[in-house]
């Protein structure tokens, strides 16, 4: 049998939070359906293609998080059953959001819960970032001051591709087009301390062909998104670009 616990956060936590938070930092993924995931990729990719690319960077993701020491929790929204079954299996907690309102409003949750269960920090993962290694983490999770963010810059797009806050609810979350810089004016306004974290792995997430290719030939082999693509259409194309950030 499932416990299903609604939150004073919204949402309801599915299963129960097998560690206790403490004081630590807990990551939050937040996953969209996978079906409904990397809209970018519609041109080129159908939605079968999309759906298994979602559910394997998920994955990747998960299995780093899940198996890192340093973290107090890993805390999943969403609203995928088939992200839902594999939290179940790796020791994660569900958190199941209403409605899929966006990204901002998904880890607005996961904030408001890891303050209610009284975790010290947030680590927000987006899970397009397959690469994530768990020296990243220790990276991330190494030199933030309290209160304060730790921001990690995407090389493409002036985007963030993860987000330290400490506490959880030191800056409001901001993701979207622009939104490093945006997140600096929210850790200024709030008056924490902030660094910029830039790390090989994971300055680049996984949004169009050219971060698909670029990933491809990469060196994290050892994925299961590493494994799909090699075996899948792009098993070909090995080409790969740069990109520049847009000012
Ligand atoms: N829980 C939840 N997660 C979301 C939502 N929207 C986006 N995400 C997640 O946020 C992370 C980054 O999302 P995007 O890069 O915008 O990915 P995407 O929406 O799959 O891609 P596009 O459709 O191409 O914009 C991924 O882990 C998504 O699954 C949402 O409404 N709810
Ligand atoms: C979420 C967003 O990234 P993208 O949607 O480009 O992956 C961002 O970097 O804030």
């Amino acid at each position: 049998m499932t416990d299903r616990i609604p939150t004073k956060a919204g949402g309801t936590i599915v299963g129960a939070m097998t560690n206790p938070v403490g004081d630590g930092v807990l990551a939050v993924l937040p996953v969209k359906r996978f079906a409904a995931a990397k809209s970018r990729l519609g041109p080129t990719h159908g939605i079968r293609f999309r759906a298994e690319l979602a559910e394997a960077m998920f994955h990747d993701v998960l299995r780093v998080c899940t198996g890192h020491g340093g973290l107090a929790g890993t805390l999943v929204v969403t609203r995928e059953p088939r992200a839902a079954r594999a939290c179940a299996r790796h020791g994660a907690t569900h958190l199941r959001e209403r409605d899929e309102a966006g990204l901002n409003e998904a880890v607005e949750l996961g904030i408001r819960h890891a303050l209610l269960a009284g975790a010290r920090g947030v680590l927000v993962l987006p899970t397009d970032l397959p690469a994530l290694r768990s020296d990243d983490l220790d990276a991330m999770l190494a030199g933030c001051r309290v209160p304060g963010v730790s921001l990690g810059p995407a090389d493409c797009d002036g985007g963030t591709n993860w987000l330290l806050a400490c506490p959880p609810d030191a800056i409001r979350p901001r993701f979207g087009p622009d939104s490093l810089s945006l997140h600096v004016h929210e850790a200024v306004k709030a008056g924490v301390a902030t660094r910029i974290v830039r790390l090989e792995g994971v300055a680049r997430d996984i949004d169009t062909d050219d971060d698909l290719a670029w990933f491809l030939a990469s060196s994290a082999r050892s994925t299961e998104t590493w494994r799909f693509l090699a075996n899948g259409p792009l098993a070909d194309d090995t080409t790969t670009s740069d990109c520049e950030y847009h000012e």
